[in-house]
């Protein structure tokens, strides 16, 4: 908003900032996972994503890379979202065969997605926020009319607090999707390998392993028992990781809704962006250049600054 509405000051106001938010415990795969919208909307989102990728990564940045890999499953689904992937291919009986760890992987696609790590990744976003001017405020707010009893008044205020939402509105269709993950070193995994339950993809220098996905469950308790069944299971589809360095086990609420809710509210100062799912590090540019359009409507050509 900062860098296309030039007249605005934005003032960022959060509980949490990284590296402690559920953002930081992604795995950073670019890929829809646990996301039910309106597969045109997903892919228009992620095409703007994919965009600001390689502006990040054409500035050297760590954290973000393309990743190749295995995607191998036991019901056929070759999703629309594959069109914006690159060398997109159904593995043949034979090559399945060569990849295949478990019977019930059944039918295979081989393809090269991103990661985008989010604590690199939102530090180079914060960095150029602050530079222009960006403000950041560490307040938890209870209900969202309090914001400008705090901050004084806004033209315009985002809510864009993930599972948050539920408690800061009340909106109850956006529930916790509880993943868990293990963060690993083992230099010799060079490609992804998803299947029904578990994942391994590829970061910098570590491996995530995972995963878990127990919808309407709030406890970020990382389970010992959860984390050595996500090694022991992913040490079966890529057996090489046996000789694994684990690194880290970490745990954070998937913010979950039948579809993102991203709108303005009618005849209100406030846009809503939250319920992005296991997808929010995959849909978020596209999702905040949809913000910058809704703002601007808002602001309906408003003269001098905006305070956002
Ligand atoms: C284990 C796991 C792995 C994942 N892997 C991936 C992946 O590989 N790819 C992918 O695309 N997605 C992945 N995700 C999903 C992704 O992490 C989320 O969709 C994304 O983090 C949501 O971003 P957000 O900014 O909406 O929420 P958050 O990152 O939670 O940020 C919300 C912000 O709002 C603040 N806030 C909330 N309530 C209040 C309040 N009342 N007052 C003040 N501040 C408040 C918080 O402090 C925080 O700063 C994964 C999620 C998990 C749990
Ligand atoms: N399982 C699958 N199809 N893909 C991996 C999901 C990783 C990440 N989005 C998450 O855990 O939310």
């Amino acid at each position: 908003i900062q860098e296309r509405i030039p007249d605005s000051v934005v003032t960022i106001i959060a509980e949490k900032f990284s590296p402690n938010t559920t953002s930081d415990v992604a795995a950073g795969l670019i890929e829809p996972y646990l996301c039910d919208d309106d597969v045109d909307r997903v892919i228009s989102w992620i095409k703007s994503t994919i965009q600001r990728i390689q502006e990040y990564m054409d500035e050297g940045n760590p954290g973000a890379e393309e990743q190749s890999g295995y995607w191998l499953q036991s019901v056929k689904s070759v999703p629309k979202w594959l069109e914006v992937m690159k060398n997109v291919k159904i593995l043949t009986g034979n090559e399945l065969k060569m990849v295949a760890k478990r019977p019930e992987h059944k039918f295979g696609i081989f393809y090269t997605t991103w990661y985008l790590e989010p604590t690199p990744y939102i530090k180079w976003e914060s960095d150029k926020f602050l530079k222009n001017g960006g403000k950041i405020k560490n307040s938890k707010i209870q209900k969202i009319e309090d914001v400008e009893k705090e901050f004084g008044l806004f033209d315009v205020i985002l809510n864009c607090t993930g599972i948050g939402a539920r408690h800061l509105i009340g909106d109850n269709e956006v529930f916790p999707t509880r993943g868990q993950i293990l963060k690993v070193k083992c230099p010799s995994v060079k490609h992804f390998f998803i299947d029904d339950q578990f994942y391994a993809l590829l970061n910098d220098t570590t491996i995530t392993l995972g995963g878990t996905a127990d919808r309407h469950q709030w406890d970020r308790t990382i389970n010992p028992k959860i984390s050595e069944k996500i090694f022991q299971e992913n040490c079966k589809n890529i057996p090489s990781l046996r000789s694994a360095q684990v690194i880290s086990s970490h745990v954070d609420l998937r913010p979950s809704r039948v579809t993102v809710r991203l709108e303005a509210e009618p005849d209100s100062k406030v846009i809503h962006n939250y319920g992005h799912g296991g997808s929010g590090i995959t849909l978020h540019w596209g999702c905040a250049l949809e913000c910058v359009e809704l703002v601007k409507k808002v602001l309906a050509g408003k003269p001098g600054i905006s305070k956002i």
